[in-house]
């Protein structure tokens, strides 16, 4: 174990209410605190149970709440990889206990009547996760088969769930590559659209679902005005999976409810950069909301005491949501640490993700992922995911990390032989959690 700073904080003990000074036990955190622990009567430390959660703030000024068994101060992997503050457990000592699937669950109430209200929708619903919120708000907008969806070729709704959109919505898929290599325009969208005009040998698109960020690309909001014109004009329903949405809104200033407007329904991530450990949240009209909730039901998303999560998930919202800058301001530093290296990236970092060029870049991912557990670090494929829970120190290591592989890179290029994916969930088993 490091060496202790010796720093000291007081914090609320959950257990029992009483204040708590304790130790640093770990070099990147200064306070500790062991949910439902006790003092020892004769030492400083407190009485460790089988549960660690540690919260506390590093001494590089992000919060931080890291497992002691599961840091995330050195996690670039993914940001669904942030764990819960202190504060949200705390609050599961307090939470609404009510069953959702009969609306008795104030939490889960209180919370889908924020987020409708931040979104400008008349109605939200609490789903336990991305795809499924995704998948059965396209679902609730299609009726029977023969349909299609159009999205960008890379959107999460096509790419990485699971085929849903062929089983849940039995649809055709239309992935797009966008002329612009960033994001999908209308001049795209016409060149793909399928129209319902009785053509028998064709399946119609239905609906376009759009991502904000993907990629963590923004998605400028003249380009989303003008295909939601379009499709307000043509019939055809606009969905927006807006995961980071929360990470657009932050860094351009454009409120949610401002993006929300121009789409039929919305799909927005809690447990993504802001922390909470289980959710998203569907918005749209009512009628839609309560068909979603149908399918939801249907798929076993009808959790019952959901009070426990949704209330993390509103703290998130209220206390992490600003902290989506520290993981902006990571990733620009690391961009620009890569352009003045010489180190190519795939697309611009407009909020928290740099994605390294594969093809520019030529670093066999194994050799990449065998230096990120040289440097301590968690690193999954070509894509760097930043976090308020990443530590000053471990965004250095990284940034010596990705110097070190552009040298061997450049004496030992390596060639992709096949489609390359820029997660590689494969290499996350081979990664420790050194420090
Ligand atoms: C853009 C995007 N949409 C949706 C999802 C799905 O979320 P979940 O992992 O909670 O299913 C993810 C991944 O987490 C994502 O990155
Ligand atoms: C791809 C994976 O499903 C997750 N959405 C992530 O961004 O890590």
């Amino acid at each position: 174990m490091p060496p202790c700073h010796g720093c000291s904080a007081q914090v609320t003990n959950p257990a029992d209410g009483s204040i708590l000074s304790i130790w640093s036990a770990d070099r990147t955190l200064s306070p500790t605190v062991l949910i439902g622990a006790r003092p020892h009567p004769k030492k400083k430390l407190l009485m460790r149970r089988d549960k660690y959660i540690v919260a506390g703030r590093s001494p590089v000024g992000a919060d931080m709440t890291v497992c002691e068994n599961y840091p995330t101060h050195n996690e670039f992997r993914s940001d669904t990889f942030t764990v819960p503050t202190a504060t949200m457990l705390q609050s599961a000592a307090v939470c609404s206990v009510g069953d959702s699937v009969y609306k008795e669950d104030e939490d889960t109430l209180a919370l889908e009547a924020k987020v409708a209200q931040m979104a400008g929708k008349e109605a939200a619903l609490f789903c336990c996760s991305g795809t499924m919120s995704n998948q059965i708000g396209l679902r609730a907008h299609l009726h029977q088969p023969p349909h299609r969806i159009l999205c960008d070729y890379r959107g999460h709704v096509y790419a990485h769930e699971a085929g849903g959109l062929a089983t849940l919505s039995q649809a055709m898929v239309t992935p797009v590559i966008p002329a612009n290599g960033l994001y999908l325009t209308l001049d795209d969208i016409l060149e793909n659209y399928i129209p319902d005009d009785g053509d028998i040998h064709m399946a119609p698109t239905k609906v376009i679902s759009l991502e904000n960020t993907l990629h963590g690309i923004i998605m400028p909001l003249d380009n989303i005005r003008e295909i939601s014109e379009w499709c307000r004009a043509n019939g055809v329903k606009l969905h927006l999976d807006g995961a980071r949405l929360w990470n657009a809104s932050i860094a351009t200033g454009v409120s949610i409810r401002e993006y929300c407007q121009y789409f039929d329904s919305v799909s927005l991530c809690l447990s993504k950069g802001l922390g909470a450990p289980v959710g998203s949240i569907l918005v749209g009209e009512r009628a839609f909301i309560e068909k979603a909730n149908h399918f939801k039901k249907q798929n076993g998303g009808g959790i019952r005491q959901a009070g426990i999560l949704t209330r993390m998930a509103s703290i998130a919202i209220d206390e992490n949501l600003a902290k989506l800058r520290i993981g902006h301001q990571f990733a620009r530093d690391v961009a620009q640490f890569c352009e003045a290296n010489g180190i190519a990236l795939e697309s611009p970092a407009d909020t928290n993700f740099v994605f390294l060029d594969p093809k520019k870049f030529k670093i066999d991912p194994d050799v990449l992922a065998s230096l990120s557990q040289k440097y301590g670090l968690k690193v999954m494929g070509y894509r760097l995911a930043f976090h308020f829970q990443n530590s000053r120190e471990a965004v250095d290591r990284l940034k010596q990390m990705l110097k070190e592989a552009h040298e061997y890179a450049q004496k030992h290029p390596y060639v992709s032989k096949g489609a390359v994916r820029i997660y590689r969930a494969d290499t996350s088993s081979t990664i420790t959690n050194t420090n």
